[in-house]
């Protein structure tokens, strides 16, 4: 670029001073050529994609109005006793961070609406990241070669979580303290080490001054940090890898149909980030959000009820509440596991999520690079386990509110409890079952419609009397969607002699996996496509209609 300045050059031979600024900056940045590489690179096009948008927004608009809060909040657990704008409090005794919190809310300039938003930011910003992952997960987007940025996302799926956590601790409110004493327990929880973790955590016995502190550096260094690091990581590799797309005409696993990156996904997810910024903005203006006012401060002696984790960390509330509080005595050391059980599900729930893409390749043997995403449907033991592990999870969040449906819909709490306790087994088996047939049910469907075309609503009597639906033939574009999916065999154990009559040693994994792939690409998860015979035959006018 710097070179091509003799045909915009002005009447006093220099270039326009834009020009001159972007020569001044390539020179040095080698912006030009790092834009030219990318900008035009092609985005391919579906609602789905806009949901990682939507959690990259809301994560901008938390960093954003956190930085405004951390010019007024006060991480202190000194007391004081309030004096400000918001009489019904005055003479009570409280920590400079609730202090600090009534301020922002109270005395300055915006403060609760940017606290609003950073509160809302929050909780859409842990649902968006849910939704994307669901998206990638059902369409099978994590396979080869984006195993490593699903490993990024998951990630950051769960330091969200804890940065989440850590926030809604600052306030020091009623509600926040009572989540920091629920932590507390968990640790304390812990077999051997936990009473040294807690006094390690918490620098003393519980509260004492220094968890809102600390919580204050995790909260606004140290995970939104790591987190801005694993964001721009895993933005990198969806441009590295390109991004996948559905089945369409023209569409293979060796090209990206789609739009440039310049200027019209600009245009677009500029415009995006606005329409999100607006809506949280709305939702913050008129849904009141952790008013701390009306819980009070932190006392230890004291615990309100209906007490609420935000909504990601219900999950693990409800594993709490509703595990049978068991104790073992082992020589004079008590053994929680009302609080233990829990506290090991918690992560294997959340580190099931992270193998699967491993384990799924592992099982169905497949090492090929998949840019083409999945129709759900056509991997029903993968929805199904979706859907599974998405109903043990919202089964949690009804255990974790159990006391709110208890009042709000007058129930008996042990009811909701052992409901959850069986549904927690019982749901995502059934589920999954569920889940299979109705994809199983949307391939048949699928293949009916290649072969007899869609059913038009139209009903017309033959001069015999007979009357027959009318079917329209089907695109071919249409049907390129319907039939471009591959059909995985099972793997194979081989046969039992090799080519020189010698016995095969064959391993218990291997043997496993034979069985686990049986199960998951054998017969009762495939419809077959239809043959070309099958379709030539009907479409010939052979067939009916
Ligand atoms: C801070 C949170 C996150 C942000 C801002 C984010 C952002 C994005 C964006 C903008 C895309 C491209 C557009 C799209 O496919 O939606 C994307 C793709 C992707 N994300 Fe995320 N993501 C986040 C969390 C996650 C999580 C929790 C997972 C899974 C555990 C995940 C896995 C992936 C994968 C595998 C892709 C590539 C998908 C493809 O090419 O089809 N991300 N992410
Ligand atoms: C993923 C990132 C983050 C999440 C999920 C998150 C979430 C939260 C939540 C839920 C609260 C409680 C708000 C309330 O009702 O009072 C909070 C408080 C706070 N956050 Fe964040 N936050 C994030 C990042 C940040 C960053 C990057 C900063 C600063 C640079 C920040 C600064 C603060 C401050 C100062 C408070 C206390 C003030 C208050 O509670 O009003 N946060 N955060």
């Amino acid at each position: 670029m710097s070179n091509e300045t003799s045909a915009t050059t002005t009447r006093r031979g220099q270039a326009p001073r834009g020009e001159r600024i972007a020569d001044w900056a390539d020179g040095r940045l080698g912006i030009y050529s790092l834009a030219k590489a990318n900008m035009r690179k092609i985005f391919p096009d579906h609602w789905s994609f806009m949901l990682g948008e939507v959690a990259l927004y809301s994560f901008i608009i938390i960093i954003l109005t956190g930085v405004y809060l951390t010019l007024f909040f006060h991480p202190s657990m000194a007391e004081v006793v309030y004096h400000g704008s918001y009489v019904p409090m005055h003479g009570i005794r409280m920590t400079q961070a609730f202090e600090s919190t009534l301020n922002i809310s109270f005395d300055i300039r915006g403060g609760l609406l940017i606290r609003q938003i950073h509160h809302w930011a929050a909780l859409i910003f842990l649902a968006a990241m849910m939704v994307h992952m669901m998206r990638v997960f059902f369409t099978g987007a994590f396979r080869k070669p984006r195993e490593v940025n699903w490993l990024f996302g998951f990630l950051l799926l769960v330091l969200g979580m804890f940065t989440g956590f850590t926030g809604y601790s600052l306030p020091d409110d009623l509600l926040s303290g009572t989540g920091v004493r629920f932590i507390e327990g968990v640790v304390l929880a812990m077999p051997l080490v936990g009473s040294y973790l807690q006094m390690f955590i918490f620098g003393g016995e519980f509260p004492g001054h220094d968890i809102i502190p600390r919580f204050f550096t995790v909260h606004v260094l140290l995970l939104p940090g790591i987190m801005l690091g694993l964001l721009v990581a895993h933005l990198i590799l969806v441009f590295y890898h390109k991004h996948t797309q559905f089945p369409g005409a023209g569409k293979t696993n060796k090209n990206v149909v789609g739009m440039p990156l310049l200027p019209v996904y600009m245009a677009k997810a500029g415009g995006f980030f606005f329409l999100v910024f607006g809506v949280i903005s709305v939702i913050a203006a008129i849904a009141s959000i952790n008013p701390v006012w009306a819980i009070g401060p932190y006392r230890p002696d004291q615990v309100s009820t209906g007490a609420q984790p935000d909504w990601y960390m219900g999950f693990a509330e409800g594993l709490v509440r509703v595990m049978p509080g068991w104790e073992w005595n082992f020589w004079g050391h008590t053994i929680n596991f009302g609080v233990l059980i829990p506290i090991l599900i918690f992560p294997l729930v959340l580190v099931a999520i992270a193998v699967y893409p491993f384990i799924e390749s592992w099982v169905r043997g497949d090492k090929r690079e998949h840019h083409i995403l999945d129709r759900p449907r056509n991997a029903p033991t993968r929805t199904g386990f979706g859907v599974a592990w998405l109903v043990a999870y919202f089964v949690m969040l009804i255990g974790g509110g159990n006391d709110l449906w208890a009042t709000h819909f007058h129930l008996s709490i042990n009811s909701i409890t052992w409901f959850v306790r069986i549904a927690f087994f019982v749901g995502p088996v059934l589920a999954f079952i569920a889940t299979k047939r109705v994809c199983m049910g949307l391939q048949r469907r699928d293949k009916d419609k290649v072969l007899h075309g869609r059913e038009s609503g139209i009903i017309k009597r033959l001069p015999h009397g007979e009357f027959v639906e009318v079917h329209e033939p089907l695109s071919q574009e249409q049907l390129h969607v319907l039939t471009q999916h591959e059909q995985p065999t099972p793997l194979e154990l081989g046969p039992e002699l090799d080519e020189n009559g010698v016995e095969r040693k064959v391993t218990r994994s291997q043997k496993l996996r034979a069985k686990l792939s049986k199960a998951y690409d054998g017969e009762d998860n495939i419809i077959p496509k239809p043959t070309v015979e099958e379709y030539k035959e009907i479409s010939s006018g052979h067939g009916h209609h």
